[in-house]
């Protein structure tokens, strides 16, 4: 897959049914495989009543924007911030990671750098990239809306392949990311519509 042709954006220019589609819950333990082996840290969360509930989220590969709770997450470029969480754009997996050939479901959500900060994933690090990392926030609350889906999951005749094809979905979330009507739940535009607004206020309220 890795050496395959691409799409530089996923899906339509304005989110469509059923996105927004919101997620919650606590980040817990993985297999301890994200960072380890792929250099690659995903927040998991359960995904226990997932097909109950997101019936429509089928297995695969996702983009999304995310908060964590700032009562538990001091995100560092809030200074002295404890009550807006910050809203990050976000790569996600929802299925059996066919590579590892997991028996459970997982979600596992790999936060990126907001659209402002240089991508660490653009073009010209394959083989080395180094992929976004924040002190862990295991046990926090986070809220996730996924805006997207970008491809189904595959298995990999190596990790380095699955770690190239999950950076350029950073570069594919990225960029699907910047089209304004996505772009819109990661910044506050003053013209935001009222679903929009409503959306972003459910991502950043923990109770
Ligand atoms: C954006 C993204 C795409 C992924 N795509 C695949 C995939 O196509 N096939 C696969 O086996 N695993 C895929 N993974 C899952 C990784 O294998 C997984 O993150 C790794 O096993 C870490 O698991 P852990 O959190 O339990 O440690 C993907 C992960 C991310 C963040
Ligand atoms: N950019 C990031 N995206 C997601 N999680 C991150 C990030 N940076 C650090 N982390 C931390 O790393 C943990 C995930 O690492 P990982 O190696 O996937 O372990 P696990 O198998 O327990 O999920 C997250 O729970 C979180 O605390
Ligand atoms: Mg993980």
């Amino acid at each position: 897959m890795g050496s395959k042709l691409r799409d530089r954006v996923a899906g339509p220019d304005t989110p469509e049914p059923p996105y927004p589609v919101r997620l919650s819950g606590p980040v817990i333990k993985g297999f301890g495989r994200g960072s380890k082996d792929l250099g690659i840290p995903t927040a998991n969360i359960p995904a226990d009543d997932l097909s109950e509930k997101h019936p429509e989220l089928t297995s695969g590969v996702y983009f999304g924007v995310v908060a964590l709770d700032p009562k538990t997450y001091k995100h560092e470029i809030v200074e002295g911030s404890t009550s807006t969480a910050v809203v990050l754009p976000a790569v996600l997996s929802i299925g059996y990671n066919p590579f590892y050939k997991n028996t459970v479901r997982s979600v596992e959500i790999h936060i990126m750098p907001a659209l402002t900060e240089p991508s660490p994933t653009a073009a010209g690090h394959e083989g080395h990239t180094k992929f976004h990392r924040l002190p862990d926030f295991y046990k926090t609350r986070l809220n996730l809306l996924i805006l997207g889906y970008i491809r189904p999951e595959f298995d990999y005749v190596s990790l380095e392949a699955l770690v190239e094809d999950i950076r350029v979905d950073c570069e594919v979330a990225r960029e699907s990311l910047l089209r304004d009507a996505y772009k819109s739940y990661l910044v506050d535009s003053g013209k935001t519509s009222e679903k929009v607004s409503e959306d972003r206020r459910w991502l950043v309220s923990f109770d």
